[in-house]
């Protein structure tokens, strides 16, 4: 029998029954779900990550959709639960969706939805931070201040990197890829042409090692999967200059994260700046006692706004499936459903396998027309 797990209930007599396995921020996407007649239950356990049987527990015998979270292993098992409870929707609250069996989730009807468009700018931000905080040494700067240890001005105090000049690499140039391109050049470009100094220019690498050998900075921006899957090891990481930046914003097992801690070792010029890891959320032993790395806990969409978008896409992929609403057209293009002073659409924002399953449903695409 599965355990009791605790829960705060919104809604108690709603028609629906959805389940978010956390507590996400704002409160809109709470009000949308309630609003179209959804007794919502969020789980309050203390412990960070739920297990598969605590969400079969949460799910109960009668759930019409769940939002989860990237953390949780959504494959057969849970799909499973979740159809045999009569649900047919299920949305991440994020963009990537490596933690889910979408084959599963077909066998069962359900719909999974995902949260693009809305964390962009805010993940691109995160890379650049880190590139320009491991170029210039911020974080060991900052607990060498908070040690006490600054006892005046060195001509050799922390000698990092300029960036001025160097070349950047994206590896995985789609939405966060093309934006941290924009953030770390564009705008700089158009700084040194108002100083009539010579413009930055781009071009598209033939390689992926042509990349990892001319770049001084590389951003990781492709999905996970098993083509990707320790793309960055150690033959790529001897193709890097000695004194490159890595940033990875992506996924943790995109590096293998072994071979990087002995090359953080071995070079200590090399720097990485990581919001991911292998075995999220432990680092690989080693990795901690890098001075040439900086590690942050995968917060690369953590702004207040974009983290209560990414909860008001997740409800409303589960609501407008629950519905019967059509599927938007368009996924990268989500302001209409986060405009706080306007209803949103009557659509599903992002369903990444709505093709399979728009073989078994009548739904048409709205808004552009197309089918998604
Ligand atoms: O996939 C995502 O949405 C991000 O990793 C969450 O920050």
């Amino acid at each position: 029998m599965a355990k009791p797990v605790s829960i705060e209930v919104w809604n108690p007599n709603g028609k629906y029954r959805v389940i978010s396995t956390k507590p996400m921020p704002g409160t809109r996407w709470i009000n949308l779900l309630v609003e179209q007649g959804c007794r919502v239950e969020i789980c309050t356990e203390k412990k960070t990550i739920l297990s598969v049987e605590d969400i079969i527990a949460l799910i109960g015998d009668k759930c019409d959709g769940v939002i989860g979270q990237l953390t949780e292993d959504w494959g057969d098992t849970l799909f499973s639960a979740l159809s045999r409870a009569g649900g047919k929707a299920f949305s991440n609250m994020a963009v990537g969706y490596n933690n889910v069996d979408v084959n599963a989730a077909n066998k069962y009807g359900v719909a999974v939805g995902n949260t693009p468009g809305v964390l962009t700018e805010t993940t691109a931000e995160l890379a650049a931070s880190l590139s320009l905080a491991a170029a210039r040494r911020i974080v060991e700067a900052d607990e060498f201040m908070r040690g006490g240890l600054y006892d005046g001005w060195l001509p050799n105090l922390f000698v990092g990197n300029l960036l001025k000049g160097q070349t950047v690499g994206v590896i995985g140039a789609g939405r966060i890829g093309s934006a941290y391109a924009r953030m770390m050049v564009e705008a700089y470009g158009e700084f040194l042409k108002a100083n009539g100094e010579k413009p930055v220019t781009w071009k598209r690498a033939s390689s992926m090692d042509e990349v990892l050998r001319e770049a001084d900075v590389i951003s990781l921006h492709p999905i996970l999967d098993k083509t990707t899957y320790h793309l960055v090891n150690k033959e790529r990481l001897a193709m890097m200059k000695k004194e490159a930046i890595l940033v990875n914003c992506s996924r943790g097992p995109v590096v293998d994260e072994v071979a990087l801690v002995e090359h953080l070792k071995a070079n200590p010029m090399f720097r990485v700046g990581l919001d991911v890891f292998e075995d999220e959320p432990y680092m690989k032993p080693g990795l901690a006692d890098q001075k040439n790395a900086i590690v942050v806990p995968h917060i690369a969409s953590a702004s207040k706004w974009t983290r209560e978008g990414m909860a008001t896409l997740a409800a409303l992929n589960v609501l407008g499936k629950i519905k019967g609403y059509p599927v938007w057209s368009n996924p990268n293009q989500v302001e209409p459903f986060l405009n706080e002073n306007a209803p949103p659409p009557a659509a599903c924002p992002s369903i990444v396998n709505a093709k399979v399953l728009s073989r078994f449903t009548s739904l048409k695409a709205v808004s552009m027309g197309s089918e998604y």
